[in-house]
């Protein structure tokens, strides 16, 4: 019998639904993945912003993975936020026991500009868990931090996925550009060669959760069996699906629309 695709994510919580484990649920719900999640960080949050954030104890992080590993397998997971380098350290302990695809978010700021991670988390991410991920999905300014080095054109976002898998141990690198001008280009570098993701931009403010949907998409296509070139087409599709479709809802940046692509696929 074919195993059950099923997805993991490891993030932060968004109670208004459009970011981080509820984004991440919706869309491997949409992609017919069983999903399951471990929650890092309780983040009171909403279109506009973050209000307050409770971190979940390093024990209960470590004791959420057990439960689920111990249970259900899966092909794939993703993290996302990931607060502080005591939570990074327990996730990285149980995770290196696990032999199956890791896409990373390297989430470090919201759409709204709140820092989501600690500025001493950024070394830990970059030299302990970019080199055990099978791909790590970073925007721009992610890629920045990340190489320390200036991001503004689409040669700079090639070199710079080309860097993060020769120098820091990524097996592959997808750098976004959800915030160039007039595209909305990725590069994806998978140690051999370099393929390119283009659509028009839409003129939106609704991006509240692009970042945590579309490296969910990619979780979920992978835990399905897609090549990784394949997985990151099919997420593109779905990611500008739902920013076309967005919802204007909320005072600040609206969610994504994770339905959107139903109407789109022709099958
Ligand atoms: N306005 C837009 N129109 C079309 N595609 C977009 C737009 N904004 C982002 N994208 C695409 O959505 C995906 C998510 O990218 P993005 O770089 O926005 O992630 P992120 O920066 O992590 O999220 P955020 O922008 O919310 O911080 C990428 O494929 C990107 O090209
Ligand atoms: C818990 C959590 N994780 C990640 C994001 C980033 O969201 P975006 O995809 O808009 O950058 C967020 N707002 N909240």
């Amino acid at each position: 019998m074919k195993p059950i695709p099923a997805a993991l994510t490891i993030a932060g919580t968004d109670p208004s639904g459009g970011a981080g484990i509820q984004a991440d649920l919706k869309t491997f719900q949409e992609l017919k993945t069983y999903g399951m999640s471990v929650i890092t960080s309780v983040v009171a949050q909403n279109t506009t912003g973050v209000q307050d954030v409770h971190h979940i104890p390093e024990h209960m992080i470590e004791q959420q993975l057990k439960s689920v590993m111990s249970d259900i397998p899966f092909q794939a997971f993703k993290t996302g936020m990931l607060a502080n380098p005591g939570i990074m350290d327990a996730v990285a302990e149980k995770i290196s026991e696990l032999n199956v695809l890791y896409i990373m978010d390297p989430v470090m700021v919201t759409t709204s500009g709140d820092t989501l991670i600690s500025e001493d988390s950024r070394d830990y991410l970059r030299d302990i868990l970019l080199p055990m991920s099978t791909l790590v999905t970073p925007n721009m300014p992610e890629a920045e931090v990340i190489t320390g080095e200036k991001i503004d054109t689409s040669e700079d976002m090639q070199q710079a996925a080309k860097q993060i898998v020769h120098e820091f141990g990524a097996d592959a690198a997808l750098v976004k550009g959800g915030h160039l001008q007039d595209e909305a280009v990725d590069f994806l570098y998978d140690g051999k060669m370099m393929h390119t993701f283009s659509t028009e931009r839409i003129n939106t403010k609704n991006t509240h959760g692009t970042g945590c949907t579309y490296s969910a998409a990619i979780t979920a296509y992978l835990s399905q069996g897609c090549t990784l070139s394949d997985a990151v087409q099919n997420a593109k599709d779905f990611i500008t699906a739902a920013i076309r479709d967005s919802f204007p809802i909320g005072n600040g940046s609206g969610p994504t629309n994770q339905w959107a692509h139903r109407a789109e696929r022709v099958n």
